[in-house]
């Protein structure tokens, strides 16, 4: 039986793509991406994840099922507590620290990206929630594991993609994916409509995430 996960992949599929050329990503992996593009990548992070775990804690309270209320719960924990450390320290590896990020700001893609994904998770139903949440899980699984067969001579690049091409990243994402399809099999056609254009939305900021760090990208005004 075909799932709906490989439904919604298909929608992705071609973001994703584009996303594994990007020279952000065969930045990484060859250990030629500038030092300057990752850390501008790296204090983004920090203003677009306590948004990201908010948006997974709305997800929770959307959820129609303990087990899947118990999930995003967790998540947004693991979310505020492991990649937190991991940018306080990387960006520790830049010489800078929360007050640093705070003063260079959020840039217009991570103010986009981080309030689209609070709009849908606060004000969408269960559904649309998931389709806009699903991405931020799906898409970096699968960069990681893709660059974690290349892994990258830089040992900062080669940390990062430890961290979502490693085990228990997989994990987390294989538990979210099931849960989609679960979820999915109850709604009718529209419904799932509906998460796929939510889906495809992230997946675009997901791109367009990684090439404003590559343009470096600030408020022109
Ligand atoms: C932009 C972005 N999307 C998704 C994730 C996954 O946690 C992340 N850390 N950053």
């Amino acid at each position: 039986m075909s799932r709906f996960r490989d439904e919604l992949w298909r929608v992705v599929d071609g973001v994703y793509g584009r996303i594994l050329v990007h020279p952000f990503l065969t930045g990484l992996t060859d250990g030629t991406l500038p030092r300057e593009v990752f850390r501008h990548f790296v204090v983004q992070e920090t203003h677009f994840l306590p948004d990201y775990a908010r948006a997974l804690a709305a997800c929770g309270v959307r959820a129609t099922s303990p087990a899947a209320v118990q999930r995003f719960a967790a998540d947004c924990a693991r979310t505020v507590e492991v990649e937190h450390s991991l940018h306080v320290e990387l960006l520790a590896a830049f010489g800078l620290d929360q007050d640093d990020a705070r003063r260079i700001g959020a840039a217009p893609t991570t103010v986009g990206y981080a309030s689209y994904l609070l709009r849908v998770c606060h004000l969408g139903t269960f559904p649309e929630a998931l389709g806009a949440i699903v991405p931020c899980y799906w898409i970096y699984a699968r960069v990681g594991e893709a660059l974690l067969e290349q892994s990258s001579p830089d040992p900062l690049y080669a940390w990062w993609i430890e961290t979502y091409g490693g085990e228990h990243y997989q994990e987390t994402v294989a538990g979210v994916l099931d849960l989609l399809d679960e979820v999915a099999a109850t709604l009718p056609e529209a419904d799932r409509a509906r998460l796929c254009e939510h889906a495809l939305t992230t997946a675009r900021y997901e791109w367009l995430f990684w090439d404003a760090a590559w343009r470096r990208e600030s408020w022109p005004i």
